[in-house]
């Protein structure tokens, strides 16, 4: 019979021989699901994914026998892969969102002006190049049919996802990263499942030249949702971002209307707790950083002073929902770090680097002779002399020119070889937040810490979160961007009434946490940091912690919120700090930084902007005014 998709006719090519599992007692929608894409990609075979230690192993063995994978034999069960350079990132130009209504998707942008938060793509259009994609495009073959949970399976949280994938490398990945197991065919029995298709856009016989056994294409790359179907396809890349559905795609963009339609909240953010040792007291925290703050560093956090046991849950995606107590609760929906290399080493994140020294795959690092993994920030852990092979796989040493590894290069860990990793981290119904912390790489102006003053205070300033970022290709050096509650690539929906929706979370029975902004990055006029970071960061959570059991008087107001009391403030040990300096509030800096924040918001959300917003911006201003 004849399948009538995306109103495109497919023969239907009848079975496929079924490499592994049982097709048949699969539930029927799932059935129906693959089915029809089997029809659509026509691959070779299909093979039925269980997560199992055997089947990574299987599939392990093939690929370095294909030279795909690497085995790092310094390390256990550790496998070194290099993607076509032409794959080696997130592709936002190529991201869409289809809805039927445009303004469903993205707000309304100022006429003129480059919308930043989303690209819309009308569902005709997406069907069109859809019909230009798929058809044909697993040919030759293998669709790996992966059943996983987003969250503990079967907790009251957790969602369930299938992934359809013609790359061996994803299902590695994903096992990492994702609940893979039969027991999602349980618990998903007759129910929903948020629908991943996933091709590297390269049938056999291959027509673009496949390089280091990637195969990809560059050229075609399209990552689409249609939120309202609970579905993503993405074709042509092979890289973590694009390719392992349940992050980005599911986990935030998805995953973040589901949260609006039921009442929860899917953020960009790490989820920690802190213990004090004195009074045995756990408190949790969420953050939300765009990239390059050290967001997995502060997840894993090692701290430089006695005071606090402190633990990771999660290092990227939170999933928070109030319970009928009206705490707010989160859970990590993954099961495994994909955290960026470079810069990761004993001093910045020592948890970090024991969490990978097994049974974890490095993507686009280099190569040490002795059968390690190497990236920048690793000069002062491995010999002088030691050979090495660069990610485009050339021969290198310490101190010769050009990168080692790629900057966007990754390791994939599962969560559960982390030292620190918290005992409660699968807890299905998720841990207590006290407080939400928005941050930035701010050189200038910002202070260390600041509490806001209520929780539309604290959303407008999540709002209005910027960070100092390498800027597009065009632009030498650093530019301050815009990257709102650090979500701005992965926005499910119109922007504006994601922050409806976050204002509207305030109502009773929910206690919401209080909201905090902190600034690592603050110079002094030598470019000096002012701050040492790193460890130093838990005297910051301390004072966190402490306003949020609602210690008095270690605060000061000022006008963007209330900073510690130096006095307040554990400085143990932290030598000539200049305090003024660090927490200075420029009365003319915050003004224009106002100014600024309200001209994004005007140009790039418009009338989307809920007015508890501009009345939020409007009182900073005065208060900044009458300093
Ligand atoms: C929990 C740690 C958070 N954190 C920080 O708190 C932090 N602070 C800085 C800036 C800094 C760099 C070096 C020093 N000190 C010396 C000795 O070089 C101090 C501050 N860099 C930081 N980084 C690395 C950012 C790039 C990913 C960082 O991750
Ligand atoms: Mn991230």
């Amino acid at each position: 019979q004849y399948y009538e998709v995306h109103n495109i006719v497919v023969p239907h090519i009848g079975p496929v021989p079924i490499a592994k599992g049982d097709f048949h007692k699969l539930p029927k929608k799932v059935q129906k699901f693959i089915a029809k894409w089997v029809d659509i990609c026509a691959p070779r075979a299909l093979y039925i994914c269980d997560g199992s230690k055997e089947e990574s192993d299987e599939i392990i063995h093939k690929l370095v026998e294909r030279g795909v994978l690497t085995e790092l034999k310094k390390y256990e069960n550790c496998f070194l892969c290099r993607t076509d350079p032409a794959d080696v990132a997130r592709v936002e130009a190529k991201t869409w969102i289809s809805t039927e209504h445009k303004y469903d998707t993205v707000p309304h942008v100022r006429e003129g002006v480059k919308g930043i938060l989303g690209q819309w793509i009308a569902p005709p259009d997406m069907e069109k190049e859809m019909n230009d994609r798929y058809p044909g495009c697993m040919k030759g073959r293998t669709m790996f049919v992966i059943p996983f949970s987003m969250g503990p399976v079967g907790g009251p949280i957790s969602k369930i996802g299938i992934q359809l994938t013609d790359s061996n490398y994803v299902l590695l990945c994903m096992n990492i990263m994702t609940r893979v197991a039969p027991k999602v065919w349980e618990t998903l029995g007759d129910g929903e499942f948020v629908k991943c298709i996933h091709s590297v856009g390269c049938p056999r016989p291959v027509e673009r030249k496949v390089v280091n056994h990637w195969p990809c294409n560059p050229e075609r790359i399209m990552i689409a949702h249609r939120p309202t179907e609970r579905e993503i396809m993405s074709y042509g890349s092979g890289y973590g971002g694009n390719s392992l559905l349940g992050k980005k795609c599911f986990a935030l963009r998805i995953a973040s209307v589901i949260a609006r339609d039921e009442g929860w909240l899917a953020e960009h953010m790490l989820i920690m707790g802190l213990k004090n040792d004195k009074t045995g007291d756990e408190k949790f925290i969420c953050a939300a950083f765009p990239s390059a703050c050290g967001k997995t560093n502060l997840a894993m956090l090692q701290p430089s002073v006695p005071g606090y046991t402190v633990r990771v849950v999660g290092d990227d995606i939170a999933w928070l929902k109030f319970d009928k107590e009206g705490t707010l609760r989160a859970i990590n929906p993954e099961a495994g770090f994909f955290g960026v290399a470079p810069g990761t080493n004993f001093k910045t994140n020592p948890n970090a680097m024991k969490t990978f020294q097994k049974n974890s795959i490095f993507t686009n690092v280099a190569e040490t002779a002795d059968g390690g993994f190497y990236w920048e920030g690793m000069e002062d852990e491995v010999d002088k002399n030691m050979m090495i092979t660069t990610w485009l796989n050339k021969k290198w040493q310490i101190g010769a020119p050009g990168k080692a590894a790629h900057p966007n290069s990754r390791f994939t860990a599962p969560a559960s070889q982390c030292p620190n990793i918290h005992p409660d981290w699968e807890k299905p119904e998720g841990v207590p937040i006290s407080a939400i912390i928005f941050g930035g790489r701010r050189p200038t102006g910002v202070p260390l810490v600041f509490e806001t003053f209520s929780w539309q205070h604290g959303v407008s300033v999540g709002a209005c979160v910027k960070s100092e970022a390498t800027a597009a290709a065009e632009f030498k050096g650093k530019m301050i961007m815009h990257d709102p509650m650090a979500m701005r690539p992965f926005m499910g929906y119109n922007f504006g009434n994601y922050l409806k929706h976050w204002l509207k979370l305030e109502a009773k029975p929910h206690k919401v946490p209080k909201i905090f902004h902190v600034n690592w990055f603050r110079v002094d006029e030598e470019g000096e940091f002012l701050w040492p970071g790193f460890g130093d960061n838990i005297r910051v959570l301390d004072w966190v912690l402490r306003r949020c059991a609602g210690e008095e008087g270690i605060a000061e107001k000022t006008p963007v919120g209330y900073i510690p009391k130096k006095e307040s403030f554990n400085l143990t040990n932290l030598g000539d700090l200049k305090w003024d300096e660090l927490f200075s509030i420029p009365k003319y800096y915050w003004l224009d930084d106002i100014r600024e924040s309200k001209r994004f918001l005007e140009d790039q959300v418009g009338t989307d902007v809920p007015q508890v917003i501009w009345d939020e911006l409007d009182e900073q201003e005065k208060r900044l005014r009458d300093l």
